[in-house]
């Protein structure tokens, strides 16, 4: 390219073969996952400042750490970017100090610093996102500044140690004493302690706690309050307070996650968090516009799990394709030489769905996204909240789906890269650990599920009355008359299979629903005995989403035509792979003939081939800093195996030939046994 300078990189002679020719605009695709081009800019200028800091590297590999190690280490790099970020004039132009730490933990560079875990992500995201989205004006002022700097560190504590998923359960009361104009926020059973919240253990100073409101004897329900937990300066816990760690954990295990009970702590009454309810001096209880804005934060956190999984399924295929590119194993030809394992379709079917799948989560995440400002903005306007219902199915459908996706897709990477995926060095055992929990924070994937189901109900009978329908569901329309077989295999083809086979399921459900209604079952017994079809339609309904998005993202594609080509093929690869993974269903729904699902494997063969040539340059095309893949085995260069050798030699049983415990345990065994 006139006036650019080239930079050579070193890399193994198996990927230089795989770059040498590609047949589509690399930075093009960068820039969609960016969000356009200035934001690569920005990302690359960061990343630059980040890995070229010796402050941010760690000074042996974390899983040679203690407990105490592992987060005394993660804590120093947080602060320490934060006090980087606040004062480095490089920074300025993306805003600066605060700005700049949004962007940076708003972007895959957060996984790049913080690899398991960090004391102040519940800090950045859900205490800053209940103070913008659930404070009132006059308590941001005062709230936002102080928690902006770093004066006060928090989190957000709602799950208690008796209940996660269900609300309405919680046991923490905040109960409003008139007299002092007051709320005493007490923790009255041990199922009541608050338990698991990010950050809460040692570092958060304050948080936001769901607790039920009573005036006056009357409980309005859990509502958010702010309480201080430890003391400015000492940061010693605060009277009436107790609070730690609740200890390892499956992964994620450089956050302090913790527990904290209430004896009676008096909080002013202004530290309700007051954006939607309100408590007068006089102990007037002023309603939301709806009960559930209060569950607000937990939505946004929801829309940032889809991109968070993204980032973590962009890590892991970029490894696994790379390492299958470099792998050589076994023959296809008897004598020939060993091929790239890359070249066994088998393991094509591993990488590249996946591949395809980072570009399906990604333009349905957007799409969400705009929702929730769309709603955001008229729920600050003050207009009507039309759109909330949908807001919540669509966010609890595609977080549920996404978690799930991409967890076990990160497991199919691991096994795709045989033993050496089991080692720590090739970060795949650790994306998996920070990944599957999100399957069951944020809403219980099941839990979800079945909200999802709740709402796909109500709309068809909604549907069934000829009502109104949301966005997500307009498809229900005229349901009676359509017919259920599809005849062209087209995209558009195979949405309304999905569409069609999510009506059928329904209509069987809702009749079995009916029957039990009928036999005089309780329409809650009915629910439950129904579950385990209700939450099958609902995934069935979100796939249907997520393909449809995908087809309209690349109908809307305005980019070059290399680009809009390997996008259309990946978005094809994406509703096979999707079609023939769900083809019982759609065979029952009668969507599908037997022969058009062999038709459709057939194809999905086909494009495997035919992207196969292409799969290291899409990962490569993700952009994804070395420091950002932290593995032996995904590296830009592909030097597998001295990357792997080197990281062996960093155990610490590798200091000395022979260890203490040799003498103390096996020596007397062997001696003994001469
Ligand atoms: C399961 C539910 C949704 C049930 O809520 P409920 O109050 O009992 O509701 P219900 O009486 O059954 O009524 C349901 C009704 O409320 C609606 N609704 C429920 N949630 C929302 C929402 N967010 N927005 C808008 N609407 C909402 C539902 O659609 C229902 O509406 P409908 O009656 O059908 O018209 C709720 O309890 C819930 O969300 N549980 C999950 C708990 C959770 O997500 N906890 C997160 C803790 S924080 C965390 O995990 C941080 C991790 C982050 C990290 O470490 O990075
Ligand atoms: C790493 C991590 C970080 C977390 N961080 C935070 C945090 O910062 N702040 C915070 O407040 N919380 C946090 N949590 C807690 C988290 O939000 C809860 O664990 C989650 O909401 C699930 O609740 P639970 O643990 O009570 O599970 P349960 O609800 O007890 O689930 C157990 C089983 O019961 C089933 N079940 C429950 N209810 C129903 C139902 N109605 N219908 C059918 N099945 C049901 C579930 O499907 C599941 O199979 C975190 C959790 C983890 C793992």
């Amino acid at each position: 390219m006139a006036g650019k300078q080239v930079q050579v990189r070193f890399c193994v002679p198996d990927l230089q073969k795989e770059r040498a020719n590609c047949s589509f605009n690399k930075e093009e695709i960068t820039n969609i996952f960016d969000g356009g081009e200035h934001n690569t800019e920005t990302r690359r200028k960061l990343q630059n400042i980040i890995f070229s800091d010796p402050n941010l590297q760690d000074p042996i590999p974390p899983d040679y750490m203690s407990h105490e190690q592992r987060y005394e280490n993660e804590l120093r790099k947080a602060v320490y970017v934060m006090k980087k970020f606040m004062t480095d004039p490089q920074l300025q132009d993306i805003g600066g100090g605060p700005e700049a730490i949004k962007w940076m933990y708003n972007s895959i560079l957060r996984h790049a610093i913080h690899k398991d875990g960090n004391p102040l992500m519940l800090h950045f995201g859900m205490f800053l996102g209940a103070i913008m989205g659930q404070m009132s004006e006059e308590q941001q002022a005062e709230w936002l500044p102080k928690a902006m700097s770093g004066e006060i560190i928090g989190t957000y504590t709602q799950t208690e140690l008796g209940h996660g998923t269900f609300l309405r359960g919680l046991e923490t009361t905040a109960t409003y004493d008139p007299v002092t104009d007051e709320f005493i926020i007490h923790s009255p059973t041990i199922t009541a302690t608050k338990w698991w919240p990010g950050g809460l253990g040692k570092t958060s100073s304050f948080a936001v706690v769901m607790a039920q409101l009573h005036i006056r004897g009357q409980n309005y329900g859990p509502h958010p309050f702010v309480v201080q937990l430890r003391e400015h300066v000492t940061h010693a816990s605060r009277p009436g307070i107790t609070v730690g760690e609740i200890g390892p954990r499956l992964g994620l295990n450089s956050n302090d996650n913790g527990f904290l009970r209430f004896d009676n702590v008096r909080i002013p009454r202004t530290n309700m968090v007051m954006k939607h309810s309100k408590v007068l001096k006089d102990g007037t209880y002023v309603k939301p516009k709806s009960a559930k804005l209060s569950y607000g934060v937990m939505v946004l956190t929801r829309v940032g799990i889809c991109y968070d999984v993204c980032w973590q399924l962009m890590r892991a295929t970029t490894i696994a394709t790379r390492y299958a590119a470099v792998r050589h194993q076994s023959e296809l030809e008897v004598g020939e030489a060993e091929p790239q394992i890359i070249e066994y379709q088998t393991q094509q079917y591993k990488v590249l769905p996946m591949i395809a799948s980072v570009y399906a989560i990604w333009f349905a995440a957007d799409t969400l996204r705009h929702t929730y400002m769309e709603v955001q903005k008229n729920i600050n306007k003050g207009s009507d909240l039309d759109l909330l219902p949908e807001l919540h199915a669509s966010s609890c459908a595609l977080k549920a789906l996404f978690s799930t996706d991409v967890t076990d897709g990160i497991s199919v990477m691991r096994l795709g890269c045989g033993g050496h995926g089991y080692l720590a060095s090739s970060n795949l055992p650790r994306i998996y650990t920070s990944t599957t929990p999100s399957q069951t924070y944020e809403g219980e994937n099941t839990v979800l599920w079945l909200q999802v189901a709740r709402f796909l109900i109500k709309s068809f009978r909604e549907a069934s009355k000829g009502g109104r329908l949301q966005p997500s569901v307009a498809y229900f329309k005229n349901h009676q008359t359509q017919t259920r077989r599809i005849t062209d295999l087209s995209n558009s083809g195979l949405v309304s299979g999905y569409e069609r086979s999510v009506l059928s399921m329904l209509e069987a459900v809702a009749k079995q629903l009916q029957q039990y209604s009928e036999e005089g079952m309780r329409y809650e017994h009915a629910w439950n005995a129904c579950s385990v079809r209700l939450v099958n339609v609902a995934k069935v309904h979100a796939r249907y989403i997520v393909c449809d998005q995908f087809v309209k993202a690349l109908a809307k594609y305005e980019g070059s035509s290399g680009v809009r080509q390997i996008m259309d093929q990946l978005c094809r690869l994406y509703m096979i792979y999707s079609v023939t993974n769900d083809q019982g269903i759609l065979l029952k729904s009668g969507a599908l003939t037997p022969d058009q699902c062999n038709l459709l494997e057939e194809e999905l063969g086909e494009l495997l081939a035919a992207l196969r040539p292409e799969a290291v340059n899409l990962v490569d095309a993700f952009d994804l800093h070395d420091e950002v893949l932290d593995s032996t085995l995904g590296a830009w260069d592909g030097d597998v195996y001295n990357r792997l050798y080197n990281e062996a030699m960093k155990s610490p049983l590798n200091k000395v030939d022979v260890p203490d415990a040799y003498y103390k345990y096996l020596q007397p065994l062997m001696k003994s046994n001469l």
